[in-house]
């Protein structure tokens, strides 16, 4: 399925460009079926369009956000992908959202990822998922060399939450799998930068999808890919 780029001259006409696209789509959904449900990423460059959703005006109680993936650490962790999206997106307007968390205190993160795959049971597929991707090519925690790499993007796979593990990835990480993501009704990939520009080239050539796990989303995803790009 081939990509539609959305270009920005920077990152604060990125997110406000996104945020706009995105808040239409889940007014949409809850036009159409009464709530919305979004997944949505951690990392470092989110925090400015979350903060942008934030301020739309939106029937929020109505909208429920869960996360693509997260650390397997408490919300109180600077780490945790939570965390970032209480003190970013679950803020002014969006208060009233209704947030569901990957996160579970449990013995092991595979009792936790069961947990997660019980909470989040018939959210997808998702009105909208908003992908990042890191400089080795790898989106939600798909990571290369990643411990449940092969299961988390066989489509064959059923939806919900595994756990992985990777060198790349610090902590053990909880990640929707391919088969619960690549059908959005509004699929995103939402990179900044030329590094980034340059990687999802790289990750546009022929080569292994090992190697670069977002290759699975630009080749297989059943919806097509909305690349939102500023330098
Ligand atoms: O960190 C996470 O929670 C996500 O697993 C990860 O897939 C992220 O979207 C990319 O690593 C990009 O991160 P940056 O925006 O920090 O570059």
């Amino acid at each position: 399925m081939s990509a539609t780029q959305h270009i920005f001259d920077d990152g604060n006409a990125l997110a406000e460009g996104l945020a706009d696209a995105v808040s239409s789509r889940l007014a949409a959904a809850i036009e159409t079926h009464g709530a919305a449900s979004i997944a949505v990423s951690g990392g470092s460059t989110p925090k400015v369009f979350f903060r942008a959703l934030s301020q739309r005006e939106l029937d929020w109680a109505k909208v429920t956000v869960t996360l693509v993936d997260e650390r397997f650490v408490p919300p109180e962790s600077d780490r945790s992908n939570h965390a970032l999206v209480a003190a970013n997106l679950l803020t002014n307007r969006a208060t009233a959202a209704n947030f569901v968390p990957l996160y579970h205190e449990a013995a092991t993160a595979d009792d936790a990822s069961a947990l997660a795959s019980a909470a989040t049971t018939g959210l997808a597929p998702f009105d909208v998922v908003v992908l990042g991707m890191g400089t080795d090519g790898h989106t939600a925690s798909f990571f290369p060399g990643g411990t449940r790499l092969k299961e988390a993007l066989d489509p064959a796979t059923p939806r919900g939450v595994i756990t992985m593990e990777a060198d790349g990835a610090g902590e053990t990480r909880l990640t929707f799998t391919f088969s619960s993501l690549h059908d959005a009704g509004f699929l995103v990939l939402h990179i900044e930068g030329n590094g980034k520009k340059e990687v999802l080239a790289q990750a546009e050539l022929p080569g292994d999808e090992a190697e670069m796990p977002i290759r699975a989303i630009l080749r297989r995803a059943a919806s097509p890919l909305q690349v939102y790009w500023a330098p």
